[in-house]
Parts: C-alpha cells; structure tokens; sequence
C-alpha cells in the first residue's frame, strides 16, 4: 500500500507572499526618477508612479515646462520637485543623480523616457541627427543607468529600471515615416534592457521595458497631422491611439513589488499594432 503522501504545499502561506495586491502596487516611500517627465509620456508614468505613493523628482531641459507639472501633480498632493538638466549630456546627468540623492534620498525607480525622433529618408539622413537621437535615445539611458546602479541601487541590492522604448524598436516605421535613427535606437534600447536585467539581477535591480505604440504628444504631433489619426488608428486592432492612462498601468506593475519576479521583459502597448504580420 502507498503511503498517502503529505498534502501538497499550500504556497501561499509558506512563502513571504502574505501581501495584499493594494500593497504590492503601493509605491509609499518608494523615490522614482523620471526623465522627460515634464509632458507625455514621462508626465503620464509620473503621475502613475506618484499616485501610487512615490515621491517624484522630474528632469528636463525646460525650466517652466517642469515646474508646471510639477505644480499640477502637488496639486494632486503628490510629493513632486524637478531639476532641469540635458539628458544627453553626461554633467547634467552626474548633477541629476546629485540632486536627486540630496533632495530625496536614495532612488528605487528609474524612468529612462527622455527621447527624440528625426524624421528623414534614410539616404539622407543627416549625421548629426543620427548622433543626437542615439545621444539621448540611448547613451543617455546608459549613462543614467549607470549611475543610478553605482551610487544607489548596487549598494543597496535593490531597484527596479524602467526604459521607454517603442514598437518602432521592434521592427520598421510605415516607410512615409522615414525614421530610422530613431527605430535603431528604440531596438537598442530594448536589448539594452534585456542585456543589463541579465547583468544586474545579481544585484536584485529589474530592468524592463514599455514599447507604446502611438499616443499623440510634442514628438508625434506632427506624424499625426501628416498621416491623420483615423490611418494612425486603423493600425491597431483596438482602433485607436494610446490615451493619457494607457501606460499607467504597465508602469506601475513593472516599477512595483507586483512586478519584483520580471526583469528583461519588454511590453507593447499598442492597441494590438505589433500584433498583426506585416503592420
Ligand atoms: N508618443 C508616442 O507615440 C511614443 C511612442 C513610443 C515611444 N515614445 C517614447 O516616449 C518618450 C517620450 O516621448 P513623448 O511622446 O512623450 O514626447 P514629448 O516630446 O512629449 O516628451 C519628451 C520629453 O522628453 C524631454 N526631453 C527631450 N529632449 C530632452 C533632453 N535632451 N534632455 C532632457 N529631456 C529631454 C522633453 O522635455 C519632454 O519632457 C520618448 O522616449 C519616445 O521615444 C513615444
Ligand atoms: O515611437 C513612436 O513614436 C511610435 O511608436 C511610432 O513611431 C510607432 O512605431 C508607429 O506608430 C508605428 O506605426
């Protein structure tokens, strides 16, 4: 006879999962960095992140932009400052992490979303554009990263990185678009995110990626007069473009507790585009 064999573990009350899902999302406490965080996108994943519970510094190359959304996310009652600084630029990102240490405490989230985009034919590509959009696009998020890692996540075994990229990192633009800088820079970022998870795991920092699809901003406005919304949308099994909360929820798993077993992830949020062969 077969001994019966011990009940199976109830895994949910031996591991130290005993939160509720309210305080895995809950980010009270929690330092987030965000760059570009003043409009768009970066505003729409600070926002996120701050009603959440995370106090917020925001960066940016423009002064009065920053301030204003900051003045609208205290009103909010979010704890929100700003630092104007250029992205690209390596000084500026020593004094953002500077400032940051200094004015909040240590930094367990950051958002690297400050981007731009170069609309050419690719035979004519201007160098100089090529060299600005992988500058930002992607020597600013490893700069940042970097020093994000060294002088706060790395000695404290803990982080969680959240890279902005796009669909366009996962293949080609319509060809009127005509931006290949800016798609090569958006793959880039994406194994650039893969590539550091693999590393930086040892250190118990996550490193993830939100590829959005097409939401109307400063940098899109003028692909969406060009092309119109109703084309733009008809891309995307959903039929429409990205609104002002569609991020909000991917941002929050992949910055939280609720996300502490993802890393080297990337996710779409499109609307269905890069679901469909030959969009
Ligand atoms: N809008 C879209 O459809 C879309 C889709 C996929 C990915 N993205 C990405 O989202 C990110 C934000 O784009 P957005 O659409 O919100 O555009 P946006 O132009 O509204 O915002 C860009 C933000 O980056 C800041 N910024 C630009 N250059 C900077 C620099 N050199 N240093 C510091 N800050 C700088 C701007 O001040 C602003 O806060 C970018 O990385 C972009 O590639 C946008
Ligand atoms: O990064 C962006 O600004 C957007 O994602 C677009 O470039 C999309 O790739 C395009 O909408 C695909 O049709």
């Amino acid at each position: 006879m077969v001994a019966p064999s011990a009940a199976p573990p109830n895994t949910v009350a031996q591991s130290d999962c005993a939160r509720t899902v309210q305080a895995l999302f809950d980010l009270t406490g929690r330092v987030a960095l965000v760059t570009g965080g003043s409009r768009g996108l970066g505003l729409q994943i600070a926002q996120a992140l701050g009603e959440a519970g995370a106090k917020l510094m925001l960066a940016a190359r423009k002064a009065e932009e920053l301030e204003e959304a900051v003045a609208a996310l205290q009103a909010q009652g979010i704890d929100a400052r700003w630092c104007a600084a250029d992205c690209a630029r390596e000084n500026d990102l020593q004094r953002l992490v500077q400032e940051t240490l200094q004015r909040l405490g240590d930094i367990d989230i950051l958002v690297n979303n400050a981007g731009a985009a170069w609309g050419a034919p690719a035979e004519e590509h201007p160098l100089e554009a090529w060299d600005k959009v992988m500058n930002l696009n992607v020597r600013g998020y490893f700069i940042l990263s970097q020093l994000v890692g060294r002088h706060s996540m790395i000695p404290r075994r803990r982080g969680s990185i959240l890279n902005v990229a796009s669909i366009a990192g996962l293949g080609g633009n319509p060809p009127d678009m005509r931006t290949l800088a800016y798609n090569t820079s958006k793959g880039a970022v994406i194994n650039f995110t893969r590539a550091l998870a693999a590393e930086w795991g040892r250190y118990g920092i996550r490193v993830n990626a939100l590829c959005p699809g097409f939401f109307p901003s400063k940098m899109t406005c003028g692909t969406l007069q060009a092309m119109g919304e109703p084309r733009l949308a008809a891309a995307a099994p959903l039929n429409r473009l990205g609104d002002d909360e569609d991020l909000k929820g991917a941002a929050l798993l992949f910055a939280s507790d609720a996300g502490k077993h993802i890393t080297g992830q990337w996710l779409a949020i499109d609307g269905g585009v890069s679901a469909v062969i030959g969009a």
